[in-house]
């Protein structure tokens, strides 16, 4: 793989996030590449030589500028999980806090950012095919999730200042998968083991980006590497594909038969899915303040299984260099080889 190679002095680096599912995959990577890396996350997941840990509220500056001693680049892939829908949470930590984690940077005398945005920023629930990062910002995002995230990745571009010498950049990832993602495949494997992964929502061929969590890795440590004010890559996003669209239920299924479920064999119409989908999420909003109910299937998610998204990587190839270093079938063997414990049975 093609990498820049860089002075000493910017291979020091902080993973906000790096707790996290695909920080710490990051952080791995950062090892590897010979960066010395601290990590600064609301909790702390795991041990690992080399890296130093720093627990704290990424809205807290003073916890922030401690953690950016001395650090020249910043990676801020921390967010609440989408899962959570807590609209007061996502604007308090990805917008507040990015707010934040932009001025602790500027007063460090950090020189870049790369943040982690997602394609999601311009996905309404109609079907995007190839779409280019030059399509607009969904008007009506779906979920806060969505809606904290566009915000966010307005506030890191336009921090972007070439005279200040602070540099930003988003990578702007799709459904990551991979080994010790606390989402997707145990979402998947909780709602077969509960009868509910029967039916395909609609006629079944939509495609999607599903993308190896190595390969969104790479997407990012490249754009690191190639921030400099003389790059076309200041203050734009960046899809990161595995540039394989695969049908939606296809890739469920292949997950599902690996671990020894059944795929999903019979159709629902799409239409009906996503009205119940929204009748029940109207419900858990009116009932929140007497009984916590998540349902498996959100609009969000019935959205996501039911319509085309997926993305074109043309620019991150031309202006990165990138390229996906693990095929999806490698992948999906990987991911499901590292889940023993959710096969049906165990
Ligand atoms: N998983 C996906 O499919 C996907 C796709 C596109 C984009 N993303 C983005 O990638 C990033 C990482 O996602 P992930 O799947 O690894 O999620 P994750 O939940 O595994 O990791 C997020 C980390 O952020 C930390 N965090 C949350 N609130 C914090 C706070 N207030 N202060 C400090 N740390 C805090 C959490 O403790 C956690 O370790 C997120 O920004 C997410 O929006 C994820
Ligand atoms: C239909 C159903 C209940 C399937 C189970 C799997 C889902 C839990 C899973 C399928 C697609 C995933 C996905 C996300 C979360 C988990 C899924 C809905 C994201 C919404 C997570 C947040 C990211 O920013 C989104 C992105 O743009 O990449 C993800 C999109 C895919």
């Amino acid at each position: 793989m093609m990498m820049v190679c860089l002075p000493q002095s910017s291979k020091r680096c902080a993973v906000i996030g790096g707790s996290g599912f695909l920080g710490r995959h990051l952080v791995e990577k950062l090892l590897d590449r010979g960066y010395s890396v601290s990590v600064f996350d609301i909790r702390q997941s795991y041990e690992l030589p080399g890296v130093t840990f720093l627990q704290g509220d990424l809205c807290d500056k003073q916890a922030l500028l401690s953690a950016l001693k001395d650090i020249s680049l910043v990676f801020h892939c921390a967010s609440p999980p989408p899962a959570s829908d807590d609209r007061l949470l996502f604007e308090r930590v990805n917008i507040q806090g990015t707010q934040t984690i932009i001025q602790a940077c500027i007063d460090a005398g950090v020189q870049k950012l790369v943040l982690t945005s997602s394609a999601s920023v311009v996905f309404e629930g109609t079907d995007i095919k190839n779409g280019k990062e030059d399509l607009p910002y969904a008007k009506k995002p779906i979920d806060y999730y969505t809606q904290t995230k566009i915000e966010q990745e307005k506030l890191v571009l336009e921090a972007c200042d070439k005279q200040k010498g602070f540099l930003t950049v988003a990578i702007r990832p799709h459904g990551i998968f991979g080994p010790r993602d606390p989402q997707l495949v145990p979402t998947l494997v909780d709602a077969a083991r509960q009868g509910k992964m029967k039916f395909i929502i609609g006629d079944g061929t939509n495609l999607v980006d599903f993308t190896y969590v190595e390969n969104v890795v790479h997407g990012h440590i490249l754009a690191a590497e190639h921030l400099r004010a003389d790059s076309p890559i200041c203050g734009k996003p960046y899809h990161i594909t595995n540039d394989e669209p695969i049908r939606f239920w296809d890739f469920m299924s292949e997950i599902l038969v690996g671990l020894g479920y059944a795929a999903p064999r019979l159709h629902l119409p799409y239409r009906l899915v996503y009205g119940l989908a929204l009748l029940l999420w109207l419900l858990t909003c009116i009932l929140r303040p007497f009984v916590s109910f998540k349902p498996t299937f959100t609009p969000m998610r019935v959205a996501l299984a039911g319509t085309y998204h997926y993305y074109s990587c043309e620019g991150a190839k031309e202006h990165l260099g990138y390229k996906p270093v693990v095929s999806l079938k490698k992948g999906i063997e990987r991911t499901v080889e590292s889940y023993p414990h959710l096969r049906h049975g165990a």
